[in-house]
């Protein structure tokens, strides 16, 4: 297990110019190789040669699209090849050439593929170079891969997607001129999608894992060890059936060594503080603290107002309990150096919340700030002042729109008008914001802003790591270095109280002296491990209890 280097597409586009440039290849080998590993990943899952139908775009991943077609008439597959007009660049050209010495090209519509599609259909439309929503023809060609056609439903064979279905963004996984995070019930989902070097952002994040089905990524024989982003790096955890090359895993960069020295003392894996808050409201905290114990903090210590204390006796018996009143217990508290890491937020109700939170930034110390400590400071007046790199914000995306509204309006889609207008007197009202609504959608460009860049933003400006949840979750550090955690497969994770057992784990890994942003990312992985290690019917006590057998799996 390790982290695997994601991209972005001008990084991608970067390290090509580079390599080429270096004189090592040629544009002309690179396609070559991708063509090739394309054709070389179907004839695994479908090692009986049978009829294809390849769909090439007017740029390079439309080369690659010729190549593939020409590897796998070569090995005895019957293939069909739709392309588009517009000239390609100059090795996708030499490569449609080298196609049509060995069989036709017919014009890329919807129409022609209605006739006879195969056994598979392989998606060499639109790749990294997606930049503006597909045009009328394309769509309904895209729509016919998603099952839907003007007249009827069509079962459509399986999709290959040579680096991406076209008309995903592949920084954000969002649909170009779709309205966000909606799947929409036409939208293709290919079987197995084939990128190149690298997985990108766009793979991982929204609907990204969604469409893209299985996640092959294929080495095409570029370096990427001369090759830095300005702004630090991205890595991705890989939980998708993501094939990487070993050489691209890097075991030694992305996980603090989760296991515990032999010989060491309790007080060598640190001293976790979880803020609990007024009688009744006791039990996340409680999620909190025993995920931390789970997550192998040496100790930890639950505090709730001394009011609410009753509530918390009852196991486990490994954890303490100290009352906890007010703002100046606290910088007490803190006074000792062997507690090294805080959690405040869950059920801690936001007055609380906004007491402690100043003497816990006062304090320096690392900080898990989750739900109510989330609330309590998006209302604070002094704002982010005070907040550091060693503090950990985990926020959902209605808390992290509550943190910085700006951001999060720049991940919402145009404003959809309703499905009728409300009224007959508004009739015109309405048709004249459908329009506006539907030219908005016809005007995005990608890049389209992802919750990579808004997380990284947030970072950077409230000077803590965040960590922005969801299926595709997201981990920025102030410095740009970031992660991105995907979890489509467990979906169960949805439940209430997951989050509380999140901030927990983290909080734990932070007392062992993890630095932050690590915290936050092998937090995000165990927490989504222990979902998987469960299965179905999931709730969140069960998540904690979890833990040591993904220890154990993960051979510690
Ligand atoms: N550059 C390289 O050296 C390599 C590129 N590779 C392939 O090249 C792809 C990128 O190629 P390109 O940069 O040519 O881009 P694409 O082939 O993805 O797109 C082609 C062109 O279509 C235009 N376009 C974008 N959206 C459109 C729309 N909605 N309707 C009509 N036209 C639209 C763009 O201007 C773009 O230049 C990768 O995805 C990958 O498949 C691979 O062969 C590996 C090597
Ligand atoms: N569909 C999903 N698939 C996988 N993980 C999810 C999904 N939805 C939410 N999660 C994860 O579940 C957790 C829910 O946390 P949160 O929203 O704070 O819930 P709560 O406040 O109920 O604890 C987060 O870690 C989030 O990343
Ligand atoms: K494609």
């Amino acid at each position: 297990m390790g982290w695997t280097e994601v991209l972005t597409t001008a990084e991608m586009r970067g390290l090509e110019t580079a390599a080429m440039a270096g004189g090592a290849v040629t544009g002309l080998d690179l396609m070559e190789r991708a063509g090739a590993a394309v054709a070389g990943a179907i004839r695994l899952r479908w090692p009986k040669a049978g009829r294809v139908t390849v769909l090439c775009g007017p740029g390079n991943n439309g080369g690659d699209g010729y190549v593939v077609a020409r590897h796998l008439a070569q090995a005895g597959w019957q293939v069909r090849v739709l392309g588009m007009d517009n000239a390609p660049g100059p090795d996708a050209a030499v490569m449609k050439r080298r196609w049509a010495a060995l069989g036709g090209i017919e014009p890329l519509t919807a129409a022609a593929l209605g006739k006879e599609a195969g056994d598979l259909v392989v998606d060499a439309i639109f790749g990294t170079g997606m930049t503006r929503p597909l045009d009328r023809e394309m769509a309904l060609v895209s729509r016919w891969m998603g099952g839907w056609t003007p007249v009827r439903t069509v079962t459509p064979p399986p999709v290959v997607a040579v680096d991406a279905v076209s008309g995903l963004c592949l920084d954000s996984g969002a649909w170009l001129g779709g309205v966000r995070g909606e799947p929409g019930g036409s939208l293709p989902r290919a079987a197995l999608t084939v990128t190149f070097h690298a997985p990108k952002a766009g793979h991982l994040l929204e609907l990204g894992p969604v469409l893209g089905g299985e996640l092959v990524v294929a080495d095409i024989g570029l370096q990427t060890t001369p090759f830095r982003d300005a702004e630090g790096q991205i890595w991705s955890e890989r939980t998708l059936a993501v094939m990487v090359p070993p050489r691209h895993l890097r075991q030694d960069r992305g996980l603090h060594p989760l296991g515990k020295r032999a010989g060491s003392h309790k007080f060598d894996h640190g001293h976790a503080l979880i803020v609990a808050g007024t009688a009744g409201q006791g039990g996340a905290a409680r999620l909190s603290a025993r995920a931390a114990l789970r997550a192998g903090a040496g100790l930890v210590t639950l505090a709730p107002p001394a009011d609410a204390m009753a509530e918390h006796f009852g196991p486990p018996d490994a954890l303490m309990r100290r009352a906890l009143d007010d703002a100046a217990a606290l910088a007490r508290l803190l006074g000792d150096d062997r507690l090294r890491a805080v959690c405040l937020g869950p059920g801690c109700g936001t007055g609380r919340a906004a007491d402690l939170l100043e003497p816990l930034l006062a304090s320096g110390r690392p900080a898990v700030l989750d739900a109510d400590a989330l609330t309590a400071l998006a209302r604070r007046p002094a704002g982010f002042e005070g907040l550091h790199k060693g503090c950990v914000l985990t926020p959902h995306m209605g808390e992290f729109r509550r943190l910085f509204p700006d951001l999060a309006a720049r991940l919402d889609p145009p404003p959809r008008p309703p499905a009728r207008p409300p009224s007959p007197e508004q009739e015109i009202a309405w048709t004249i914001a459908l329009q506006t609504w539907r030219q908005a959608l016809a005007d995005m460009r990608g890049p389209l802003y992802s919750r990579l860049d808004a997380a990284r933003e947030a970072a950077a400006r409230s000077g803590a790591v965040v960590l922005l949840k969801g299926p595709d979750t997201v981990i920025a550090a102030p410095d740009g270095q970031a992660r991105i955690h995907s979890a489509f497969d467990v979906p169960w994770l949805a439940t209430a109280g997951a989050g509380d057992v999140l901030a927990g784990i983290i909080a734990g890994l932070l007392a062992r002296g993890f630095p932050s942003l690590v915290a936050a990312a092998t937090g995000a992985f165990l927490h989504a491990a222990a979902a998987r290690r469960f299965g179905p019917g999931l709730i969140a006590d069960d998540l904690p209890e979890q833990l040591p057998g993904v220890f154990r799996d993960l051979g510690l």
